[in-house]
């Protein structure tokens, strides 16, 4: 029997080395934080950050005029314990936003009203544990990933009961809550439109599912994506690990230290 021919197959995946450096003057750097800058722990207060990545930062960010800004899903108190000083960060993948200390939160009167309900009379899956955060909430599940479907199904229902629209973003063991038209790629569009980021080459480097928002957003202005892992992805550069990431930004720090000496 003869059928219809058979599609061609699909182009091999598009090899993806590692970026480039040194670091150009006209960068503007963003990072990720967890499973980027810093191992990943089994709980978010676990991280550690390793002495002289605050310092590598500083000297980047000196030698891009500043334009330097963290991106995460953590809050922008919780990047400020690991990371302290105030930076320019998008948090709560971008539901809170720092800029030359000005500060920006999207209201939270959802997460306000669904709070005290949860464990109250919303049941929680064991082993699931909650991280609020100034509007966004996060529902982890360390070392249970058979919880992942409970967990996917406590968001899909709090989703439902909040008056505002909420999107679901899946991450490592972890499911957030967010407002809808929250994601990194916004909050990196965001900063290009203002000093000293806007008229330069992105670049942002991050490891998870969440981060694939930010990946398409750098692609589309001609910047520099790059993933952190073995994942399939957008980026079109790969590093490892975050000691890999840490090596690489250390790599782009001597240059600076030259040129600042
Ligand atoms: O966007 P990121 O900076 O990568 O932040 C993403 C989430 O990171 C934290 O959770 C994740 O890292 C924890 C520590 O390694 C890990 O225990 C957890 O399983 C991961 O999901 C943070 O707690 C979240 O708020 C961030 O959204
Ligand atoms: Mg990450």
């Amino acid at each position: 029997m003869t059928g219809l021919p058979l599609p061609p197959p699909p182009p091999p995946p598009r090899p993806v080395g590692p970026p480039p450096g040194p670091a150009e003057a006209d960068w503007a750097l963003f990072l990720d934080i967890d499973g980027t800058l810093l191992d990943l722990a089994p709980r978010p207060e676990a991280v550690v950050v390793p002495p002289g990545l605050a310092p590598t930062l500083d000297s980047l960010s000196r030698h891009l005029s500043g334009a330097l800004a963290l991106v995460s899903g953590r809050s922008l108190a919780g990047i400020d314990d690991l990371f302290p000083g105030r930076r320019d960060a998008a948090g709560s993948h971008g539901a809170e936003w720092r800029h030359a200390s000005r500060v920006c939160t999207l209201p939270a009167d959802w997460l306000a009203g669904l709070l005290p309900r949860l464990g109250r009379d919303i049941a929680l899956p064991p082993g699931l544990r909650l991280e609020p955060k100034p509007c966004a909430l996060a529902l982890h599940y360390p070392r249970h990933p058979a919880a992942e479907p409970q967990a996917r199904r406590l968001a899909e229902h709090l989703a439902a009961l909040s008056p505002a629209r909420l999107r679901l973003l899946a991450g490592k063991q972890v499911i957030e809550l967010l407002p809808d038209g929250i994601d990194k790629g916004r909050a990196i569009e965001r900063f290009l439109t203002l000093p000293p980021y806007a008229g330069r080459r992105p670049v942002f480097v991050g490891d998870d599912r969440t981060d694939e928002d930010g990946f398409a957003a750098v692609n589309r202005w001609d910047g520099i994506s790059v993933k952190v892992g073995p994942e399939p992805t957008t980026a079109r550069h790969r590093l490892a690990s975050p000691a890999e990431v840490r090596h690489w930004l250390a790599a782009l720090a001597p240059s600076v230290a030259g040129e600042s000496a």
